[in-house]
């Protein structure tokens, strides 16, 4: 079983601190959705993952070992970024090819049927690739490489929805057929949201939050009502949004609750929403 410890975690460039002391931990074969504001520090921590640089202070290790300089362990990381995943001269044959040879259990057939899928040819040029079409490769070798750890941060700049939509489906039809850790970073939340069985929040470099994604739906309220039976029913719950319009209050919970008032309309959001409303700055007051 995978485990990916990050303990005290630092990373700055050139004294900015992209992770601040970030302390996390992922286990098992599942689907992580990694999510965060621009500049929250996803890179940083994929990138370390990835063994790509090292990190300031603090550890980071991937079943006991650290990921950077470590040959052995980076033939178990595919890494797909949103860009510069290739080389210019190669062709798509090349590309193959090589990560056929790179991966341990890269799975040939599948990667045939996402070149077809995507409409990719062996024979084109890495370089005459329109952006769409480069985000596929990557998403085809993200997905047939079948690494025990596979990360992919935001892969799909330039692919149409429709396509989006086909990676979403053919990474889970891989992922249920071949269980390994995929840790997924995106701003399109509430596209991807179905898949992630976990979630993890960066905020400022540091873990705002880690949920199995059940326990998030579960563990958040929309409430609409007079404000004062809001405001009494509420008042010992943790409340992360809230409104005021003609005497009606709407908050947001993120809190368990037993009871429910007959009064108060409760409702639940998608995780985009939620997440909005989780990294909110602190300026929020009640009214506004
Ligand atoms: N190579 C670099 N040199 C200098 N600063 C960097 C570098 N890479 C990242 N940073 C800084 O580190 C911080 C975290 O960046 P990072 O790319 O990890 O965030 P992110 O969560 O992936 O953001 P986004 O969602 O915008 O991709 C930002 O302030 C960024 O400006």
């Amino acid at each position: 079983m995978t485990v990916i410890k990050a303990d005290q975690l630092t990373k700055s460039y050139k004294g900015e601190q992209a992770l601040d002391a970030l302390t996390v931990q992922f286990e098992g074969d599942k689907i992580i959705g990694l999510l965060g504001k621009n500049g929250a520090g996803k890179t940083t921590l994929m990138r370390l993952l990835a063994g790509h640089f090292k990190q300031t202070s603090g550890n980071i290790t991937i079943n006991d070992q650290e990921p950077f300089n470590n040959y052995f362990l980076t033939r178990d990381i595919c890494f797909i970024q949103e860009n510069n995943n290739f080389f210019e001269k190669f062709k798509v044959n090349e590309v193959i090819q090589l990560a056929s040879q790179f991966y341990p259990n890269w799975d040939e057939e599948e990667a045939n049927q996402l070149l077809k899928t995507f409409q990719l040819n062996r024979k084109q040029k890495i370089n005459a690739l329109s952006k769409g079409m480069l985000s596929a490769l990557g998403i085809i070798v993200g997905i047939a490489s079948h690494a025990p750890i596979t990360i992919f941060d935001e892969p799909y700049i330039g692919l149409d929805a429709s396509y989006r939509s086909v990676f979403y489906d053919k990474l889970l039809e891989s992922y249920q057929s071949n269980k390994r850790m995929i840790i997924l970073s995106t701003h399109l939340i509430d596209e991807v949201s179905r898949l992630f069985e976990e979630v993890a929040i960066l905020h400022e470099g540091k873990l705002h939050l880690h949920e199995i994604s059940e326990q998030l739906k579960d563990n958040h309220w929309l409430l609409r009502g007079k404000k004062e039976t809001i405001d009494q029913e509420t008042n010992h719950l943790n409340v992360i949004h809230s409104s005021e319009f003609l005497g009606k209050k709407t908050v947001v919970v993120y809190d368990t609750i037993n009871e429910q008032h007959e009064t108060i309309e409760y409702d639940k959001l998608s995780l985009q929403q939620l997440f909005v409303y989780l990294t909110k700055e602190e300026v929020a007051q009640d009214g506004q």
